[in-house]
């Protein structure tokens, strides 16, 4: 089997990327996140509370002929970013263009966190990390992947994330059409759960490649791309005006700066993500002050390469025994 569905921005400034799911029977249809940094599939519903819903779509499962509640299992997550999510847990048919598994457990939110609650375009998450970091309990269910993977033509799923305009996800096959030149491919360290691999190397604008091994994550759920800071300091070092900001919580520069490239590596092959990307955004609408792509890592305890960096190649997320993830330029 294959499944190729849209990655759609959510903002103008591609703040994240939703994709149409349909879950049960009929199909409700819900628009989800797909989360590589998580592993948790959980979606606004019936159960969640009036008012900590604001215009998103709803999953019910008494409207759905094939649910079944997965009797005394609960779930609850928080993000780097602060936000939380608990619930109970059915399990019912749950497809992602064309591709179905029958009986995926879907995470019921009864309580959601107020940014949730005010991301309205957000209707819950599918996480796509491994299954080892799911929280539902007492016994942890297996990610969309997992399930759908004995089933797939080859294992594996590619995000074509797009800068200001829809991607796709592809899964169980890797679409020659959607990049050009080879994938190069590096290994992943598949514990604790994250899709965890190391960049070997990165240059600032037409400046020298420095090479060194820098671990992280590639992280589809995470806006920006969070590095060490003697890497992002060398970066604004070359922005007029950039600073430091506690007051904004990372770096922002004037809007009419001029951003060099960042460049990153994968093994032997390098990725150039454009200023534009970096150039994040306004920090408010009527701001000359702009707030950039790339920050600090150092208050995340990790480094996290999020859709600022993976928008700008194709990335193969292989499921194969080791995994490994490949990236290929577009
Ligand atoms: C540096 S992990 C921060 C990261 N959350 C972000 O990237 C959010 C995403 C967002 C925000 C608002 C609306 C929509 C999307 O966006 C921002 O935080 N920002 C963007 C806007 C910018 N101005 C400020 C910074 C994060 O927790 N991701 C998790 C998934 C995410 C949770 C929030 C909803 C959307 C999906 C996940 O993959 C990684 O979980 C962990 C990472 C590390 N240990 C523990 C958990």
């Amino acid at each position: 089997d294959t499944g190729s569905a849209a990655a759609i921005p959510i903002n103008e400034v591609d703040i994240a990327y939703v994709t149409p799911v349909t879950v049960g029977t009929p199909p409700q249809t819900l628009m989800l996140d797909l989360d590589t940094g998580s592993s948790d599939l959980w979606v606004f519903s019936s159960l969640t509370p009036s008012s900590q819903i604001r215009g998103q779509e709803i999953y019910t499962p008494t409207k759905s002929s094939t649910s079944q509640l997965l009797n005394g299992h609960t779930w609850s997550i928080r993000y780097g970013d602060g936000s939380s999510s608990r619930g109970t847990v059915f399990t019912d048919n749950f497809t992602i263009g064309g591709l179905e598994v029958k009986s995926q457990a879907v995470q019921t939110a009864q309580e959601v966190s107020s940014s949730f609650t005010q991301e309205q375009s957000l209707d819950g998450l599918v996480g796509l990390g491994f299954s080892t970091l799911n929280t539902v309990r007492p016994s942890s269910q297996l990610t969309f992947f997992d399930n759908a993977r004995p089933n797939l033509d080859e294992e594996v799923f590619t995000a074509d994330l797009k800068y200001h305009a829809t991607g796709t996800y592809d899964f169980g096959f890797i679409d020659s059409k959607k990049h050009n030149g080879t994938i190069t491919y590096t290994p992943v360290q598949p514990s604790p759960g994250y899709w965890t691999h190391s960049l070997s190397g990165y240059s600032v604008g037409s400046g020298a490649f420095q090479s060194s091994q820098i671990s992280g994550i590639s992280d589809t759920g995470t806006t920006l791309l969070y590095l060490p800071t003697a890497i992002v300091t060398a970066y604004y070092r070359q922005v007029q005006g950039a600073q430091n900001s506690q007051y904004y919580g990372g770096y922002v520069f004037p809007c009419a700066s001029t951003l060099p490239t960042f460049t990153f590596g994968i093994e032997g092959a390098r990725f150039t993500i454009p200023a534009s990307y970096i150039n994040y955004t306004r920090i408010s609408p009527t701001s000359t002050t702009c707030y950039g792509g790339l920050q600090s890592s150092s208050g995340l305890g990790i480094n996290i390469f999020g859709d600022v960096a993976l928008k700008a190649a194709f990335v193969v997320f292989s499921g194969t025994n080791p995994p490994r993830i490949g990236f290929a330029p577009k």
